[in-house]
């Protein structure tokens, strides 16, 4: 992979590669844009095939959270992490204490989460030896776990898309697959289970299928099945890439909403599902509700407030949709152009800032 020739390609600030023998820590940290804010985004584990693997990964995911964070009205920039390990076996303390003090040797130009195969045991760890980390203990006065808040706001988002598709935000007796019911998609289920909807779910494993089975009804299939069932609404919950050229031609549901971050494998499927009439729910945009809760802690955490905010998923959806139709364009483009006018906007002001951000930290709780 020719790193700089990617990062110029996409403009991103910074790319930081940390290593620990003793603890075992590979990690990636990747800044996309700081225009907003300090970045913010979550800290993915995973066993990647290859080093490129993961610093393509890292990379993606980090332009994707300067993205959500500015469709979101946060202010704050983009970045991700990623560790190299396998999350169920490869832990310990002494990585993410070792990982802590790397995000601190950044000096808040990131601040880190949760994502897939972190907890939020691991950021209490973090929050040792940094302040740059959220999502940790309520018990610190924090927010916790963000899952459960980002599958409200895809629930929320998930209606607003319907309402489109099908002219009522009801989703009573849709029939709705989901891809993956993870930590996210688990909560997604119990909000649309409780709305009457009808679920087909997969994943790859077979315990947390079990779960949604007898505690929502689900009807399970296996996890190549799920993209041709018959459904209204597809929600991918799992990993990225999975609209492309493969999946979309067995594709029967008329919208796509759910959690999964870079769901379109490139730029033109998303082009492809337009053209077919899918209603699809951009994934940054339905998928905020985490980062906006984990986010709110930087103010001191106020559940309350915090919720009203990841309310508005439906507004902002509604609102790509709009602009979607305005300017004839498939929604992807019209969250893009929502979100790069405000990093526009504010690039212009920024000559008015000393401290890009900064200011955001400083109002974080002292220990
Ligand atoms: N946790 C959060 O608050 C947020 C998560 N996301 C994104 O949502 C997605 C899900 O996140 P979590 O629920 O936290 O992760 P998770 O790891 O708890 O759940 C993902 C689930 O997908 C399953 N899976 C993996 N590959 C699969 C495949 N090929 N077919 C079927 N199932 C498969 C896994 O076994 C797991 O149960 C990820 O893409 C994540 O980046 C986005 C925003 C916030
Ligand atoms: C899980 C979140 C707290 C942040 C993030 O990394 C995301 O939204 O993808």
């Amino acid at each position: 992979m020719e790193i700089f020739k990617y990062m110029e390609q996409y403009d991103y600030e910074q790319l930081v590669f940390c290593q620990d023998k003793e603890s075992g820590l590979k990690a990636i940290i990747a800044i996309h844009d700081t225009t907003l804010g300090p970045a913010l985004g979550g800290t993915r584990m995973w066993m990647y095939e290859s080093e490129d693997a993961a610093i393509e990964d890292a990379l993606r995911l980090a332009r994707g959270m300067t993205y959500k964070n500015a469709a979101a009205g946060l202010n704050l920039g983009g970045g991700k992490a990623v560790i190299i390990g396998d999350p169920r076996k490869d832990k310990n303390e002494a990585m993410f204490r070792a990982f802590g003090r790397f995000i601190q040797g950044l000096n808040g130009r990131y601040i880190t989460a949760e994502d897939v195969g972190t907890t939020v045991a691991d950021m209490d760890i973090i929050y040792e030896e940094t302040d740059y980390v959220t999502g940790i203990s309520p018990a610190f006065g924090s927010s916790g776990n963000p899952s459960p808040v980002t599958a409200y706001g895809v629930y929320r988002g998930m209606k607003a898309a319907a309402k489109e598709a099908f002219g009522s935000d009801s989703l009573e007796g849709k029939v709705i697959a989901v891809q993956g019911v993870g930590n996210v998609a688990y909560n997604l289920c119990r909000h649309l289970h409780e709305e009457g909807a009808k679920l087909i779910v997969t994943d790859i494993n077979k315990e947390a299928v079990q779960r949604v089975v007898e505690e929502f009804g689900a009807q399970a299939v296996d996890p190549n099945d799920i993209y041709g069932v018959d459904c209204d609404i597809f929600a991918p919950c799992a990993l990225g890439g999975i609209i492309n050229d493969q999946t979309i031609p067995q594709l029967k549901a008329k919208v796509i909403a759910g959690a999964a971050n870079n769901q379109l494998r490139e730029a033109r499927h998303g082009d492809i599902i337009h053209e077919m009439g899918i209603v699809y729910a951009p994934d940054y945009v339905i998928n905020a509700g985490g980062v906006i809760n984990v986010a709110d802690e930087l103010y001191g955490y106020n559940r309350e407030r915090a919720m009203k905010k990841v309310e508005q998923i439906y507004n902002n959806i509604e609102k790509v949709i709009e602009i979607a139709k305005r300017d004839g364009i498939p929604t992807y483009q019209a969250a893009d152009r929502l979100a790069e006018e405000r990093i526009a906007k504010m690039r212009q002001s920024r000559s008015q800032f000393l401290q890009n951000g900064q200011h955001i930290l400083s109002r974080r709780r002292t220990r």
